[in-house]
């Protein structure tokens, strides 16, 4: 059984230009002990998914399907079960540890309000337990009570890693993570990723194909709301089944940088048939009238394509 099973989910936001289709009868699921990874253009969905995953939705969402996490649906839980569960079972790397981070408070401070919001011991246990903590994410203890404006962006992340793993949860969702960062601290992090993800599940979204090559055992490819292909990496790498997929693919640098043509379709005015079929090379007629269903295409793998 997986760990998580997201059946059906549409995510629909209220907004001045109408309603926005943010995710369309999603089906995924993420396994124990799996890095999933999540890939796909700028405003297609991702992040709106990844904060379905822990309860976090923005206040004008609607959310209708079901994410099935140890029996339960958590669509259906109200707020006080989400708290229990965010943090100790599912926890989010947010995008940007600047806004994540209060400016006015040292980094000790920070990680003692997470463990005392959740455990009642004695403050000399939570100095030992961050302290703890902080050498998990490659962070000498001396830094403790430092502000966030002295670190650097790489220690910031590893501050904002440090926080999600505080409790152990079984499953990460880490949303561009190594967005902005160096090239080699950019890879520090990924290593640290990797370690801490050893025996629990993640899903990382990222726009980093090369991040989501190192370190994830399948990828799911998002377009418009809807999931158009999933795959384990290595065939999502050799042979991608989705012209989409192909054409991410092939905007890489080592495939010789020729982006995709047009732009993805605004995700209030949706085109009838495939949402891919007007920028798409080889496109039928049938690709304008019919939707298509992701059907399997042998094992683990997941095709949304005639
Ligand atoms: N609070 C909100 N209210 C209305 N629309 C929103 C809100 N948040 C996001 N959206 C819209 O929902 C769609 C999906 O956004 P989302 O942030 O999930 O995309 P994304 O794939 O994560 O993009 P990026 O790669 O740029 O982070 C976009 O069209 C976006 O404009
Ligand atoms: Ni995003």
């Amino acid at each position: 059984m997986a760990l998580l099973d997201i059946q059906h989910l549409n995510v629909r936001l209220a907004t001045r230009a109408g309603m926005v289709a943010a995710s369309s009868d999603v089906n995924l699921r993420i396994r124990h002990d799996e890095r999933l990874g999540l890939i796909g253009e700028t405003g297609c969905g991702k992040s709106i998914l990844g904060h379905a995953l822990v309860g976090l939705l923005p206040e004008n969402a609607v959310a209708t399907g079901k994410i099935i996490y140890d029996g339960e649906n958590l669509l259906a839980q109200p707020e006080a079960a989400l708290q229990n569960i965010r943090g100790r079972h599912i926890a989010m790397i947010f995008q940007d540890p600047h806004s994540s981070l209060n400016p006015v408070l040292t980094v000790y401070e920070q990680l003692m309000e997470v463990y005392r919001y959740r455990l009642k011991v004695p403050r000399q246990s939570i100095r030992a337990m961050t302290v703890h903590l902080l050498e998990r994410v490659g962070i000498d203890a001396e830094r403790l009570d430092d502000y966030p404006h002295q670190f650097s962006g790489g220690m910031l992340q590893r501050v904002m890693i440090a926080m999600a793993i505080a409790f152990q949860p079984r499953l990460l969702v880490a949303d561009e993570i190594t967005k902005g960062l160096d090239r080699p601290v950019k890879w520090k992090i990924v290593n640290l990723i990797r370690e801490v993800t050893a025996r629990r599940s993640m899903l990382l979204i990222t726009h980093d194909l090369q991040v989501a090559r190192a370190l994830c055992d399948r990828i799911a490819v998002m377009y418009a709301g809807e999931i158009v292909e999933i795959d384990r990496t290595e065939r999502i790498f050799h042979g991608p089944a989705h012209p989409y997929t192909q054409g991410l693919i092939g905007a890489l640098p080592a495939a010789g940088l020729h982006p995709i043509a047009g732009q993805p379709p605004g995700l209030t005015r949706l085109p009838a048939g495939c949402r891919f079929h007007p920028r798409c090379k080889v496109r039928e007629r049938a690709c304008s009238q019919r939707h298509p269903q992701l059907r399997p295409l042998g094992e683990d793998r997941y095709v949304r394509c005639i």
